[in-house]
């Protein structure tokens, strides 16, 4: 199979959807991989380092999409991307496809084969495409949402973690996720005061297990959220749905109930936002200002750390991209009911109920796809 890697063209986006040792693996398995020149600059990787692997550089993206059975990246296509998009090709990618029916509609009139690294499953119940970004933006998100709090950048002018004779931030995790316990760890390892909220007592119990001692947790009803978010300097916003959209759990009439210069950094952006207020940000501009709170909702939190999130999504990547290239998609997604999980979008068809339910699309059950 000819597997194609185009440079990403979001704004500040620095990742690639594939490694020089990531290229290596897939010729070995007897696959012809074209890299876009430059694609892997912005992570540290010259075209040097992927002909030595055995690929091919390409010297635009058209060619890239016109040449490649499968296309593999790492945001979702832009929208002169999904022009370049066939049937018949697949595209293996983040799609977060339920807050964006122009892209929806755009993949559904392709007629390619779509598969979202974010509803990727395993049998732990987890996402093991999503994670390693999550657990990115995570440890990202006590560090943008600190400078966020910082007085020049309209902040409310509190330290992590206070010092001798003054208290510490008071930091609010919405959402005990991958993301969330990564947030955690990182803002009380920075001296804060950290409370997390999650639905799952499951979850609950075992972060009181694991980090009783660092940070303290509640359950997440919207009477508890209301009480904790009136009372913090940082909200973290770490909830998912897999696949559906973000549930709105702080409202804008909320927001006068905070602290003046209060921080609230929403993650979960990706997948709409769970603050009433929030929209997407980039790298370029990434704060603005509603009602005296400070937004950070950057949907591509770790391309700004690019060359760790390369490596970290590549490592996650690798198996599941060698499966598609040697079965062909239909085999792989056939044999692994994970992979089949990402399967979004199919020659015009929608394949997943969360995307269906949140954009009012009828769906087809992937397992008929796949027969
Ligand atoms: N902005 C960015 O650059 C990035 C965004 N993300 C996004 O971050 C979000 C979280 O991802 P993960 O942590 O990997 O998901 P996860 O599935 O590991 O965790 C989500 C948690 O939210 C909890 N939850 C659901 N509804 C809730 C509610 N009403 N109140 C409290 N908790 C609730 C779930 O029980 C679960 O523990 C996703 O939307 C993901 O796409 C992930 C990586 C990068
Ligand atoms: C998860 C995601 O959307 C990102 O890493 O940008
Ligand atoms: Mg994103």
């Amino acid at each position: 199979m000819k597997i194609g890697c185009p440079k990403e063209i979001k704004s500040q986006e620095f990742r690639v959807g594939m490694t020089p040792n990531a290229a290596r693996e897939a010729v070995a398995h007897g696959h012809e991989v074209l890299i876009e020149t430059q694609a892997g600059a912005g992570s540290g990787f010259d075209d040097a380092a992927y002909v030595d692997a055995g690929a091919e550089i390409v010297q635009t993206a058209e060619e890239v999409f016109a040449r490649a059975d499968m296309i593999v990246k790492v945001k979702e296509p832009q929208a002169g991307e999904r022009k370049m998009l066939r049937e018949g090709q697949v595209l293996f990618t983040y799609l977060h496809l339920a807050p964006d029916p122009e892209q929806t509609h755009d993949l559904l009139a392709s007629g390619a084969t779509c598969i979202a690294y974010e509803t990727v499953t395993d049998d732990r119940g987890g996402l093991p495409l999503l994670a390693p970004m999550s657990e990115v933006a995570g440890r990202l998100a006590p560090q943008v949402g600190a400078w966020t709090l910082q007085k020049a950048n309209g902040g409310r002018g509190v330290l992590m973690g206070g010092v001798p004779g003054v208290g510490p931030a008071r930091v609010i995790v919405i959402g005990g996720g991958v993301v969330g316990t990564h947030a955690a760890r990182i803002a009380a390892g920075m001296g804060a005061d950290v409370t997390v909220l999650d639905r799952s007592l499951p979850r609950l119990r075992y972060l009181d297990d694991v980090f009783g001692g660092q940070f303290k947790n509640q359950y997440s009803t919207a009477g508890a959220t209301a009480e904790l978010v009136a009372q913090a300097d940082m909200v973290i916003g770490a909830v998912l749905i897999p696949g559906a959209a973000a549930p709105k759990l702080v409202s804008r009439a909320q927001l006068s109930e905070m602290k003046p210069g209060a921080a609230l950094v929403d993650v979960a952006i990706d997948q709409g936002g769970c603050f009433e207020t929030s929209k997407p940000t980039t790298h370029a501009d990434p704060i603005y200002e509603v009602d005296g709170i400070m937004h950070y909702c950057v949907a591509n939190m770790p391309g700004a750390v690019a060359r760790t999130s390369t490596i970290a999504l590549g490592n996650a990547t690798l198996p599941f991209l060698l499966n598609l290239a040697d079965k062909g998609w239909k085999q792989a997604c056939a044999e692994d009911p994970h992979l089949l999980n990402g399967l979004n979008v199919h020659a015009g068809q929608l394949t997943y109920y969360a995307v269906g339910r949140a954009l009012g699309i009828d769906v087809v059950s992937p397992s008929l796809v796949i027969k």
